[in-house]
């Protein structure tokens, strides 16, 4: 019988979380008592579809993530890895420790889950790691509430229909040979400046259908100060 391909997890804790403006990058922060790093690991170790784990670190904090991880007793952590100047790098981190392991092939499944989305639910990460039996590209996404337009200088250009709008989240899961293939494209054009990985495939493999699967409301990206309460209360509920 042929071998179920793996699932691999990558935590991007790689950024240095400007916006939240706080000492040391914002996955170091603690909500809850406990950092929001430590959240994250917790929720992929606790995952039964979860094979291993790969830690992309913001460069000058390796030590902190070893601590964080002793503490969570994550067993599925394989390596901790330099992250790189942007999100997108850090994405390429995580593809490149991968395809060096052994038994890692192309059809392996990569999660790629931002740290700050440190409420990720065990249902969102097992659904996007199922839907990659049936496709290459999958994210989580959540319908927009709010109107969302398009602005220049100032002034409102566009409003796109809201019914065909969509707020995406991690994980995003990809086969690696797919994510790793786009992102190489990626790297030789200078003026794409991607945000997530779903538009890597996007524009590089506009063939290959990117789906989606429900996200939630509860899985917010801490970036600001004032999402760290916000964490905090969802947690106690
Ligand atoms: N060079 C980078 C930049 C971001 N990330 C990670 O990608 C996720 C989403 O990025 P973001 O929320 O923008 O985090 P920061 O880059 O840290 O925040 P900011 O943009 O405010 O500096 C975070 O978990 C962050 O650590 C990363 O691994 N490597
Ligand atoms: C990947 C992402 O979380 C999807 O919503 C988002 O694009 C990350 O953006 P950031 O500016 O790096 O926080």
């Amino acid at each position: 019988m042929p071998e179920t391909p793996p699932v691999i997890a990558a935590v991007l804790a790689g950024g240095q979380g400007s916006r939240m403006g706080a000492a040391v990058p914002k996955q170091l922060l603690e909500v809850a008592g406990k950092p929001i790093l430590q959240h994250t690991l917790e929720a992929f170790e606790a995952s039964v579809v979860v094979d291993r784990i790969v830690l992309v670190m913001a460069e000058g904090h390796h030590e902190a993530a070893h601590a964080i991880a002793k503490a969570a007793n994550v067993t599925k952590l394989s390596a901790v890895v330099d992250g790189g100047a942007t999100r997108a790098d850090s994405s390429v981190a995580a593809i490149r420790w991968a395809q060096a392991q052994p038994g890692v092939g192309a059809d392996a499944k990569l999660l790629l889950h931002d740290a700050a989305r440190m409420l990720v639910t065990g249902r969102i990460i097992a659904d996007v790691a199922a839907a990659l039996d049936e496709c290459a590209a999958i994210t989580a996404a959540i319908p927009s509430s709010d109107t969302i337009v398009e602005v220049e200088d100032g002034r409102i250009t566009a409003v796109p229909d809201r019914a065909r709008l969509a707020r995406v989240q991690t994980p995003q899961g990809f086969h690696l040979g797919l994510i790793s293939a786009a992102h190489a494209e990626a790297a030789a054009d200078p003026h794409f400046t991607p945000t997530d990985d779903c538009s890597v495939v996007l524009r590089f493999r506009p063939d290959v259908p990117v789906r989606t699967v429900a996200g939630s409301m509860r899985n917010l990206k801490v970036t600001e100060p004032a999402d760290l309460a916000v964490a905090e209360a969802l947690l106690r509920q």
